[in-house]
């Protein structure tokens, strides 16, 4: 089983994720961007203002399929339970606002960043969603980055919202202004659901 972990930077993913460890301790933890080379080619991008935002979803993309071949596929074929902190999803919602706001001419680019996974990736069967409201996300993240700043985590937010409604059943909201221990609570209680079904 495949369940994933989506929100905007801040939200709490990456404490939640380690918190899961103790639970599932046989469980295949991992992230996106990775830390191969490809996600390091990924961090070059994001610390790059200028970057062409094309060029970067084709990055982030490129370090998906080999995170796709290299762990997510193999551990499921073993029949593992897999855990990602972040994954298509940030895709759809993160590129998906930064071409929106680019003059690269996509129309309708949520839907475009889909379409390019659909010949090739693999569908979370669950996802794990931490609500939060862009300018706590941006304070909470320390807005160090070109990502995480009010307006543009905004646009993210929508794009999850519209993500959400499209596929209800596959997402599960939690609300992450929540104190970090009810967060991770209603977060394992959700698991142990998806994993004793
Ligand atoms: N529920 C919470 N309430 C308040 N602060 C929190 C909560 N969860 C996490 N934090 C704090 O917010 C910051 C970001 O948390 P964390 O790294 O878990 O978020 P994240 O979603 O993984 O962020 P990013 O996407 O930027 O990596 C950390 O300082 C963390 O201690
Ligand atoms: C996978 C992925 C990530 N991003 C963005 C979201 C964050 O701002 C950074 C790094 O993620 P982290 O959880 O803070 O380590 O990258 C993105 O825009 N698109 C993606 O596909």
């Amino acid at each position: 089983m495949l369940i994933t972990l989506e929100g905007l930077d801040g939200s709490g993913k990456t404490t939640v994720w380690e918190a899961l460890h103790d639970v599932y301790p046989d469980a295949t933890f991992t992230r996106e961007p990775t830390d191969s080379w490809y996600g390091e080619a990924v961090g070059r991008s994001m610390g790059d203002p200028d970057a062409d935002p094309l060029a970067e979803l084709f990055l982030y993309t490129a370090d998906h399929a080999n995170h796709l071949s290299e762990t997510v596929r193999p551990a499921l074929a073993d029949g593992g339970l897999v855990i990602a902190d972040r994954y298509s999803d940030s895709r759809f919602a993160y590129q998906g606002a930064t071409l929106a706001r680019s003059d690269a001419g996509i129309e309708r680019p949520l839907e475009y960043v889909r379409g390019i996974h659909a010949a090739f990736s693999r569908p979370p069967d669950a996802t794990i969603y931490l609500d939060l409201d862009p300018k706590t996300a941006a304070e909470r993240a320390g807005r160090t980055d070109k990502f995480e700043r009010d307006g543009y985590l905004a646009a993210v937010r929508d794009n999850y919202e519209r993500l959400i409604d499209a596929d209800p059943g596959r997402f599960h909201r939690v609300d992450a202004t929540r104190a970090p221990e009810d967060v991770v609570a209603r977060v394992e209680d959700i698991v142990a659901g998806l994993v004793d079904r």
